[in-house]
């Protein structure tokens, strides 16, 4: 059985083409991501490799040689180039950049090789370009997007043919005279090789559009600023938790498992923005939210449930852990300034919170609840702010620092 390298070629060249132009539209869809363009890039880098090495019957051998095999070196790296985007989030490395010369002149060298160890050189030198694709992804991508998985076996797949393909060229060098020589094993590592280029690059795109679906989702779902849940969210969990325990009391299981909820509130914190700036407020926000999460466990829920005001779903919590947790954060914040402002003056605030608790034996709607912290919250404040308070508590902690913006 014979393959016949110029319908391979030409199979190829229409594959590449439906993928650069699907890429494409991918691109004006997703408003211009900087890893599709830099993959359409390699992928019209490849398509202009595929031409040039048809085009030997318009120019010397040579010269379609060097350009046709420099240009899919070249749409190689600019498929690591976008790996690296999508997965370290940075500028390609700038390796990728500089070994282009020394690419193209080990390419015109390589002219006076003889035809089958100048395959083998080639082929090596296309399954070095694509390890850092491999590492990347088994690196820094294995556990992200499940299409990854498939850049990566892809990518690897096209890297053993191309391995196959230069073991071949040196063992049965009479089937490497020509690039268009028909031959069984020229044609099918030629073609494993490309075809598996081409399925990771749907693979990649598919990759991409994973992560925008995970952006949005999380763009929807946290707050921008401080990154921790946003209201509705916060308002959901809430609910569900509520419902969670509900349900866990009439299917007779471990009944008894309280839930706490705890408004939390910013003292003052319109003087911080009128004394010290709002970008200074902005980043006050964000270390009072740095410091909560440090004190939270895994199953418990921070979200901003207004400018300056906060929501805390801690299940399994009665009022006397959740009131040890809060005491900890009001403390901590007390303790030392959040931030210094843009003149370097250091921005000290203080925080007052509102504890409700859900009991494990009966049932509350989360709205009766909120109602709850938001009445031991305004306790908090009405009672000279930098507190704590639990709702129905008649015991509220005191302040152990004074107010101090
Ligand atoms: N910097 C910054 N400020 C915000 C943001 N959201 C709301 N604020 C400000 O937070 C302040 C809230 O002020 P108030 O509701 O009067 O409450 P307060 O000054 O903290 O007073 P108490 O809550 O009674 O202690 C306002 O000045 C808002 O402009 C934000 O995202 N960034």
């Amino acid at each position: 059985m014979q393959l016949h390298t110029p319908t391979l070629l030409v199979t190829l060249l229409l594959g590449f083409a439906l993928l650069t132009l699907e890429l494409g539209v991918a691109q004006r869809g997703l408003r211009a991501r900087p890893e599709l363009r830099r993959w359409n890039l390699g992928n019209w880098a490849m398509l202009a490799g595929f031409a040039m090495l048809f085009a030997r019957v318009l120019m010397p051998e040579w010269l379609s040689l060097v350009l046709g095999n420099g240009l899919i070196a070249l749409g190689l790296i600019a498929y690591v180039q976008a790996l690296h985007r999508l997965l370290r989030e940075a500028a390609p490395p700038r390796w990728t950049r500089r070994i282009q010369p020394a690419l193209w002149l080990g390419l015109a060298l390589l002219v006076f090789w003889p035809q089958s160890l100048r395959t083998a050189a080639v082929s090596l030198l296309f399954a070095g370009l694509l390890a850092p694709a491999v590492w990347l992804v088994l690196r820094h991508g294995w556990r992200d997007e499940r299409s990854l998985r498939t850049v990566g076996v892809t990518l690897g797949l096209a890297m053993l043919a191309l391995g196959v393909r230069a073991v071949h060229a040196l063992g049965v060098p009479e089937d490497y005279q020509s690039v268009m020589q028909p031959s069984l094993g020229q044609g099918a590592t030629f073609m494993m090789a490309f075809l598996a280029l081409l399925g990771s690059g749907f693979a990649f795109q598919l990759a991409v559009f994973e992560r925008v679906a995970q952006q949005m989702e999380h763009l929807a779902s946290h707050d921008g600023l401080t990154g921790c849940l946003n209201r509705s969210t916060t308002d959901a969990l809430l609910a569900h938790e509520l419902r969670r325990a509900r349900r866990e009391r009439q299917a007779g299981g471990p009944a008894g498992r309280p839930l706490a909820f705890v408004l939390l509130d910013l003292d003052h914190f319109k003087q911080v923005n009128d004394r010290h700036g709002h970008r200074t407020g902005d980043a006050v926000l964000q270390a009072f939210v740095a410091i909560a999460k440090q004190r939270l466990r895994g199953s418990d829920a921070l979200g901003r449930t207004g400018g300056e005001e906060f929501g805390l779903v801690l299940p399994g919590t009665d009022a006397d852990g959740a009131r040890v947790l809060l005491e900890s954060i009001r403390q901590a914040v007390a303790a030392a300034p959040l931030a210094t402002d843009e003149s370097g003056r250091p921005v000290q605030v203080t925080v007052s919170a509102g504890i409700a608790v859900a009991p494990g034996d009966a049932g509350i709607s989360a709205d009766r609840l909120y109602g709850r912290a938001d009445q031991a919250l305004y306790e908090a404040k009405h009672g000279g702010r930098n507190r704590v308070e639990v709702y129905g508590d008649s015991n509220p902690v005191q302040a152990a620092l004074p107010l101090n913006t």
